[in-house]
């Protein structure tokens, strides 16, 4: 076994059960040494996210190409990979955070909920409202706890303050903070633990009813507790969100993902299910990068 993931499923509590992450799995061929290849498992979903041969440039040079896979919702995506590999642009082109980059250009297709979102014609402040995320450090606005929640919601025009104060009770808890801070909402965010913090960017995010969360390596700032609660809420999120997560933690994609893309030099090597791809990957590269042998 290339890696063990057994013994790292089991350091976490997982609410979730096989049988559910099952249901919700799109159809892979799965292959078995001598038996025939059992019938494909139906494909309840369709993708929320598509990229077809999509590329992100800087300038001249490729960030990421020829990326195409299917991202499915109410489900978990870990992209892993070495060191510029193109994790990080991958994620970003999804809500078009490289478009703040001088001279990116992108090629190819990347849809979501159906819409290329490289199109001119698109919204990017609803594209940015439908597609949320979550940086590698927390960045509360130096504003209260209620503020940085109800920032968004104003932003979209609500000004009723029962209706702001359900959004933030609503968010905090889908965030797993309320009951740290529901008697404290009118303090600074900046007065927060890192780990809070965090969880309160998750809640600010959720504020503007996204359908996807990116989060880019959303625990490398923590310590392990916070980790471990940040990961808790990621299993919980992925009832109601499609959760896409870059990460340098082999050990976090396998605890938290359903679905599993490895990227090296801007390229996707390989994309299936967690348990398959960090048991038993298909391609070489990717099974020299999960045992450590590069990267
Ligand atoms: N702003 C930028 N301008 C020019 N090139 C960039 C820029 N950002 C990233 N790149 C290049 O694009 C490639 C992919 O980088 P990216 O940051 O997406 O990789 P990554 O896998 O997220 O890396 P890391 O794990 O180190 O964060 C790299 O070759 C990188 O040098």
């Amino acid at each position: 076994m290339p890696f063990d993931i057994a013994g790292t499923r089991q350091m976490q509590k997982r609410a979730s059960s096989a049988n559910k992450k099952a249901e919700k799995m799109p159809q892979i061929k799965i292959n078995s040494s001598n038996q025939p290849d059992p019938e494909p498992r139906p494909v309840k979903d369709k993708p929320i996210i598509t990229s077809e041969d999509f590329c992100l440039y800087y300038g001249s040079k490729a960030g990421v190409q020829d990326i195409s896979m299917e991202i499915y919702p109410t489900s978990v995506t870990a992209i892993i990979g070495p060191s510029g590999c193109g994790k990080s642009t991958f994620l970003r082109s999804i809500n078009r955070m490289n478009d703040l980059i001088p001279h990116t250009s992108a090629k190819g297709q990347l849809r979501v909920n159906g819409s290329n979102v490289y199109d001119k014609q698109i919204n990017l402040v609803n594209l940015r409202q439908q597609v949320g995320m979550v940086f590698q450090k927390p960045n509360p606005f130096a504003k209260s706890i209620y503020d940085n929640i109800a920032y968004g919601p104003r932003l979209q025009g609500i000004r009723n303050r029962a209706r702001l104060d359900e959004i933030v009770e609503t968010c905090l808890k889908s965030a797993a903070l309320w009951k740290e801070v529901k008697d404290d909402v009118n303090k600074s965010a900046l007065a927060l633990s890192g780990g809070q913090q965090q969880r309160l960017c998750i809640a600010r995010t959720l504020a503007t009813e996204p359908k996807v969360l990116l989060m880019d390596e959303p625990c490398s700032a923590l310590d392990p507790i916070a980790t471990g609660r940040i990961e808790d809420l990621i299993n919980e999120l992925k009832d109601k969100y499609t959760i896409v997560i870059v990460t340098h933690n082999m050990q976090q994609a396998a605890r938290v993902s359903d679905m599993t893309a490895f990227f090296c030099m801007g390229e996707l090597i390989e994309y299936d299910q967690t348990d398959r791809l960090f048991t038993n990957p298909a391609e070489k590269q990717t099974e020299d990068y999960i045992t450590g042998r590069f990267g």
